[in-house]
């Protein structure tokens, strides 16, 4: 890199447009969205759709309720001409969506464009020319009348071509080609020559569409850029004004927004954001984040993997697992406090009421996600986290104070093993050291009888290969058996719970036992029966401590 950057790299000049309105908006209006994903993404495959392909994505589409799309470059190859051509014969395009189709401003290119669309009931016919310094100087080695003739020439050619098919419904759209990096001015005559020819009117509007084709510059000077377009166009109210961004900065999704809020009508993107370079637009991060600001996109992302799915099938690449919304992760916490918060917000949120959960901008299920991946643990998780999933997925609510022991068990297993446990990890571990916990006493059975508010209990016990008969007595079971243990102990707390419910619902207790002098530990009990479960949980409250006190003395 240079020492000084700016020996090679400018920085883009400001817009002057002191009363600026867009900073003061909000979105409330869905924009026209049309998927360039057939065309502006499979340019920069680095294997093309092959039509199979092309018309899975296309359903896909349509399925999602985009009703503009972008199918092909017709005059580009016969593959892109001929899938046009299926499109339409094959009637594979809906009543209420609208096929488009890219052409360069050269007439013979516009006439091939023209024959593929044949027959079709609606079409959008949009055509580009390069506008920007650059490109005059370098591709065209044009003055600014040379490329403005371009244009014209490639709309009369386009009226010309569209007035021979007058059973199609026609509508033209021209894109200057780095809207972003043409002089506004410029960019603004151009456009008004091509409507001087199209004359557009309120009900047969055209669409002027401003590209990023490259990003080189912040959201907010394209937000200028577009309301500046926005107020200096003739037949504003003829004129539909369309994004279409790129991401090379990164900030294709902010610069669209901002774009919006300049005043545009209408988005082109591709679905997760495919496209060159680094991308177009992606259309599913614009409409969750609508989404999510309670306003509806009009695409429905309910079964968000499925579309994921067809999308890197036929684009054959990955979706980051990062990728907004969609990406594996996205739904997933591991760290400690984002659980805690998470699991505090799913207990006090309501089906109904307004979606508050901590670190969760949506709710996952409102796009098809379960709730498995919300939470996972590894070793920078907490007990909340544990908490949750075994609550979710075992239906065990583990006491707060048993939680922190827990927990650190769990996390001397994932330092241990320097990788994520599974909610069945986790509950095998639970198993190991608090259910399985016979040694060195393991309860064999007991029989217990209640009189006169008295309970009396046997407990036949195995310890060490040998079998033990103990007896006890107390104000209740429990205090029975702690009288019958041959060791002094004290319960400290005691909690229970149903797990599942009918004729299947087990018990679940839990108590904290402490051993004369040391400090108190857990175990936990599940049964049928709630006595036997709660005799189970002393024991390996019992047999805990016992280990504790043993590994200490050791
Ligand atoms: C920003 C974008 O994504 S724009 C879309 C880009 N997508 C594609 O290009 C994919 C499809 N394109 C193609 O397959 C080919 O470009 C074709 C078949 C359309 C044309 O191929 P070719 O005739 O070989 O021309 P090529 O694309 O190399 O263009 C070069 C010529 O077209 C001119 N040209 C380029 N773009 C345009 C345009 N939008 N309008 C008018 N002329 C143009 C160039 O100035 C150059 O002219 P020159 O030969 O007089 O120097
Ligand atoms: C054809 C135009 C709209 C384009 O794809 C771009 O500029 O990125």
């Amino acid at each position: 890199m240079l020492r000084d950057p700016s020996q090679r790299y400018r920085p883009f000049a400001p817009v002057n447009l002191p009363d600026r309105q867009w900073p003061s908006r909000t979105i409330t209006d869905v924009p026209v969205w049309c998927s360039s994903d057939l065309r502006d993404g499979n340019q920069s495959l680095i294997e093309p759709m092959d039509p199979e392909k092309k018309l899975r994505f296309f359903q896909t589409l349509v399925a999602v309720g985009v009703k503009q799309i972008e199918v092909a470059f017709p005059s580009a190859s016969q593959n892109d001409f001929d899938f046009v051509r299926r499109l339409i014969e094959d009637g594979h395009i809906p009543d209420d969506v609208t096929i488009q189709v890219l052409t360069q401003a050269r007439d013979d290119l516009i006439a091939r464009t023209f024959e593929s669309l044949r027959g079709a009931k609606r079409a959008i016919v949009h055509v580009y020319n390069a506008t920007a310094p650059s490109f005059r100087r370098i591709v065209f080695k044009q003055d600014k009348a040379g490329v403005k003739a371009i244009a014209v020439n490639a709309a009369q050619t386009i009226q010309r071509l569209a007035a021979e098919q007058p059973d199609t419904e026609w509508t033209f759209q021209y894109s200057p080609e780095i809207f972003t990096s043409t002089e506004l001015d410029f960019a603004v005559e151009v456009c008004d020559a091509v409507l001087d020819v199209w004359q557009p009117t309120p009900e047969r509007k055209v669409i002027l569409n401003l590209p990023a084709t490259v990003e080189v510059a912040t959201p907010n000077i394209y937000a200028d850029q577009i309301e500046w377009f926005c107020r200096h166009i003739s037949r504003r109210d003829s004129v539909l004004v369309s994004l279409h961004t790129h991401n090379d900065r990164g900030t294709g999704v902010a610069a669209t927004e901002l774009g919006l809020l300049a005043g545009a009508d209408r988005v082109e993107g591709c679905l997760f954001g495919n496209g060159e370079r680094t991308g177009n637009v992606d259309l599913v991060t614009l409409a969750l984040n609508m989404y999510t600001q309670g306003l509806h996109p009009g695409l429905d992302f309910s079964d968000i993997d499925a579309v994921r799915k067809v999308v890197e099938e036929c684009n054959q690449l990955p979706v980051h697992p990062r990728h907004p919304y969609v990406g594996d992760l996205v739904h997933t916490a591991f760290s400690g406090s984002h659980q805690d918060a998470i699991r505090k917000g799913f207990a006090v949120q309501s089906a109904e009421g307004i979606w508050e959960v901590p670190y969760l901008p949506i709710d996952p299920a409102d796009i098809g996600r379960s709730y498995e991946a919300v939470i996972r643990v590894n070793s920078q998780s907490g007990k909340g986290g544990i908490a949750y999933l075994l609550e979710q997925e075992y239906g065990i609510s583990l006491p707060r104070r048993m939680q922190i022991e827990f927990s650190q068990v769990v996390q001397g297993e994932t330092d241990r093993l320097g990788l994520e446990m599974t909610a069945r990890q986790i509950h095998d571990l639970l198993d190991r050291e608090y259910l399985q916990n016979t040694s060195p006493y393991q309860l064999l059975g007991h029989r217990l009888q209640e009189e006169n508010g008295t309970s009396v209990v046997d407990l036949r016990v195995s310890y060490r290969g040998e079998e033990l008969h103990w007896h006890g007595m107390g104000k209740g079971p429990l205090e029975a058996v702690v009288a019958a243990l041959p060791i002094k102990t004290e319960i400290m707390d005691y909690h229970e719970h149903a797990i599942g419910s009918g004729t299947n619902a087990q018990a679940a207790a839990y108590i904290e036992l402490r051993l004369e002098g040391e400090r108190s530990l857990h175990g936990i009990g599940i049964n049928e029966n709630i006595t036997t479960a709660s005799f189970r949980a002393l024991f390996s409250a019992l047999n805990r401590a016992l280990q504790q006190a043993d590994a200490q003395a050791a």
